[in-house]
């Protein structure tokens, strides 16, 4: 022995693979030999014989996973943490690891039943700062790792698996002497690895490779300057070797069949605390909300989506209640304790949670933070980012629902406390007060009832894309809408680029117009160009529509135009003119159709009617946005991602598009209001007339 240093371990007596728990025990149940078991674990034993002392506790029959004692618990000094087993297969272990922790005088931890916590499998102590790496994902619950600091008096730096064979932290990720690590990245999602590059400077940083990671190669004991494992690549073995170890290499194979090797075989129950961490850190930074979500919360699949999102950014949950509505129009309620090892991460999770829907647990009681804005146009740091659905903040003890909702705005409080109005950063004034973090903010979502669902026009195709063979379906049932919206004098805002002149479109479009059943358009200066162009020079961009050819000089026709509109002072005078006689643009004029033409920077010309200033024409655009009952989104990523940014929760919005990018995009905005439909424009808008025709001709339908 050369050091003082004490490890536990347990003879294999018992030893087998009775049960599946870890994908290593998959195809392997009573597959290992007994035999072959012994004389290997009889090796380790030897070989750390040589090197510390080895405390044996008594193997307990039926209880075949007992080998493993790093699971039995996590010690530092005289304090022990006993394990709590996530698998009911290991949890009889509990007593006797207990009862061994007790006879040697450490002072015994237990964790509240139901948080799993394996011992150090799953916890790790850095050999020079003295913090403890500890893991969850799998085994233990991020939840236990805040019991750790406050018991241990340790700073805690969680790190998050995601690759089950590395279950255990022990199996990927094994601190060493002086620093060093011997780890395997892609078992850690990216947060936990750019935690672990943090604190761990890269020269002491030793990658592994898969083959020698499924070999348990970071399931390593290390004691002073020798590393004990399993077989391993030459290639590392020369790469620890040149940090200026020894690696003793010991065959464990028969332990790899239940996901273990050496270092799952042993505890070290002589840990010292390091001195003060390097880190002037929290003790953990796990921190923990609670949460409700109401809905038809397995219907409409939010539930998975919640945790799914917590866990995707690092989190971690536990659903501490759930009551499922019992009548079919009975919304259900989830109450969730969210956990994320940092403040950060907490807020990320609690900003997607909020947008779908979700309600800090405190709502009643809860008051936003509010920070005044000290420079115009610059919001406080942690402002609250609006989303397209009705937020209420919670002032003065009172829910009050945001004015002028959109997303990608700050919610700004009068000075009463009486308003709240979500403002565009640039809109920010000195003197505003603004909501910061997520305490006091709620977003309403409409619960759909499942009758309603059925009912809306649009649902079923929920937030899909249609595709090609169901687009004479999609149309059916925008056109029924249109009728609907146009007889009850609702609104429709057309948004469109050039590409519905080019298709042969802008004919169906200037129909919809003159029929009374759009009430706004907007474009930018293309559409309106290559619109008139065709109107006044039967081209668009210099093709004849007609003919599908080329006009000599055609390549001019557009500029010709946008002069002459230019002569007359702009579209309104050109029409009435008589220079402009039909299409899209004359139907606007002729029709008291407001509309508004954003500039870009390609933009010809540009018309007079084209608003150059980019503020002053998105402020124009989200008025005539303002009331809308659907948004009609014809063939202009530019500006149907523009109109999309400023429309709130509640308006529906039919994005086509020829590209399914884009009206993926689009429809992407977890309602059933967005319809995207992937199809030339010029064929949709054909359909859509035609459709609306039959609507209005049943006889002709008939006949
Ligand atoms: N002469 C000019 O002044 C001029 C000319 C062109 C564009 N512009 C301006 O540039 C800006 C961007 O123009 P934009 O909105 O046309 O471009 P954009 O790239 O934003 O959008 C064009 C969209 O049309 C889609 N598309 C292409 N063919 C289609 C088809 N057959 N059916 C359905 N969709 C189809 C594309 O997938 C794309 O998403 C606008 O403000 C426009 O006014 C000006
Ligand atoms: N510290 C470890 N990684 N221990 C390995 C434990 C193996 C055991 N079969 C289990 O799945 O629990």
């Amino acid at each position: 022995m050369t050091s003082p240093l004490n490890y536990l371990m347990c003879a294999p007596d018992h030893y087998d693979v009775d049960y599946v728990i870890n994908p290593w025990m998959e195809g392997n149940v009573h597959k290992s030999s007994r035999d072959r078991a012994v004389e290997q674990w009889q090796k380790l034993y030897g070989v750390l014989k040589n090197l510390v002392n080895v405390e044996l506790v008594t193997p307990e029959k039926g209880w075949p996973d007992m080998v493993f004692t790093a699971n039995a618990g996590l010690v530092l000094g005289d304090k022990a943490v006993l394990s709590r087993f996530l698998h009911k297969e290991r949890q009889g272990e509990e007593p006797y690891f207990k009862a061994w922790f007790e006879s040697k005088g450490f002072t015994v931890y237990e964790l509240p039943k139901d948080l799993p916590f394996e011992g150090a499998g799953d916890a790790l102590f850095d050999r020079n700062g003295g913090w403890l790496w500890a893991g969850y994902g799998f085994r233990s619950e991020l939840d236990a790792h805040p019991y750790l600091a406050k018991w241990l008096d340790v700073e805690v730096l969680s790190l998050r698996l995601i690759d089950n064979r590395f279950y255990h932290l022990d199996t990927c990720f094994c601190p060493l002497t002086g620093g060093y690590l011997l780890y395997y990245p892609p078992a850690f999602d990216s947060y936990s690895n750019r935690l672990i590059e943090m604190r761990v400077p890269v020269e002491k940083r030793i990658v592994i490779e898969e083959a020698d990671a499924v070999n348990f190669a970071c399931n390593a004991v290390n004691v002073d300057r020798h590393v004990v494992m399993n077989k391993i690549s030459d290639r590392l073995k020369q790469q620890i070797t040149n940090c200026g170890f020894n690696v003793i290499e010991t065959p464990l194979t028969e332990f790899l069949k239940a996901g273990g090797a050496a270092k799952c075989l042993t505890l070290r129950t002589v840990e010292v605390p390091v001195g003060e961490s390097v880190a002037v850190a929290e003790p953990s930074g796990v921190e923990a909300r609670i949460v409700e979500l109401t809905g038809h919360l397995l219907d409409s699949g939010i539930i998975n989506r919640a945790l799914d999102l917590v866990t995707d950014n690092g989190g971690s949950f536990q659903v501490l209640e759930f009551n499922l509505g019992e009548q079919r129009q009975s919304t259900s309620l989830a109450r969730i304790r969210i956990s994320a090892p940092s403040h950060d991460l907490m807020e990320t999770i609690m900003g997607e949670l909020i947008e779908i829907g979700a309600v800090l647990q405190d709502r009643d009681t809860c008051a936003a933070n509010l920070e005044p804005v000290l420079q115009d146009g610059v919001a406080p740091d942690d402002f609250y980012v609006t989303t397209i659905y009705p937020t209420d903040a919670c002032v003065d003890g009172e829910w009050i629902r945001c004015a002028n909702q959109r997303m990608d705005a700050a919610i700004a409080i009068s000075p009463d406390g009486k308003t709240a109005t979500c403002k565009l950063l640039r809109d920010l004034v000195v003197g505003d007060r603004v909501v910061v973090g997520y305490d006091g903010v709620r977003t309403v979502r409409k619960p759909e009832a499942r009758e309603n669902s059925k009912k809306e026009e649009f649902s079923f195709m929920g937030a899909g894309v249609s595709s090609e063979r169901r687009v004479e379906l999609v149309v059916e049932q925008i056109a029924w809408e249109l009728r609907q919206i146009r007889d009850r004098g609702g609104k429709l805002v057309v948004s469109c680029g050039p590409v519905v002149v080019h298709t042969g479109g802008a004919p169906h479009l200037a129909y919809l117009i003159r029929e009374g059943y759009v009430q706004s358009m907007l474009g930018g200066n293309a559409i309106a160009v290559h619109d008139m162009e065709q109107a006044c020079m039967g081209t668009s961009l210099g093709v004849d529509l007609k003919r599908g050819i080329s006009v000599k000089g055609g390549h001019r026709h557009h500029l010709k135009v946008i002069n002459s509109v230019r002569r007359y002072g702009n579209i309104h005078n050109a029409v009435k003119a008589g220079f402009v006689k039909t299409g899209v643009m004359y139907e606007c004029v002729t029709n008291n159709i407001p509309f508004v033409l954003a500039g870009s920077i390609r933009d010809d010309g540009p018309l007079p009617d084209t608003v150059m200033d980019l503020l002053e024409a998105q402020r124009l655009y989200s008025e005539q946005i303002r009331g809308a009952d659907m948004i009609l989104m014809l063939s202009s990523m530019l500006h149907s991602i523009g109109v999309g940014n400023m429309t709130p929760a509640g308006v529906k919005m039919v994005c086509v598009d020829i590209n399914p990018a884009v009206v993926t995009k689009l429809s992407d905005r977890g309602s059933v209001e967005s319809v995207g439909v992937v199809t030339d424009v010029g064929l949709f808008l054909s359909l859509l007339v035609q459709q609306l025709k039959k609507l209005d001709s049943p006889v002709a339908i008939a006949a």
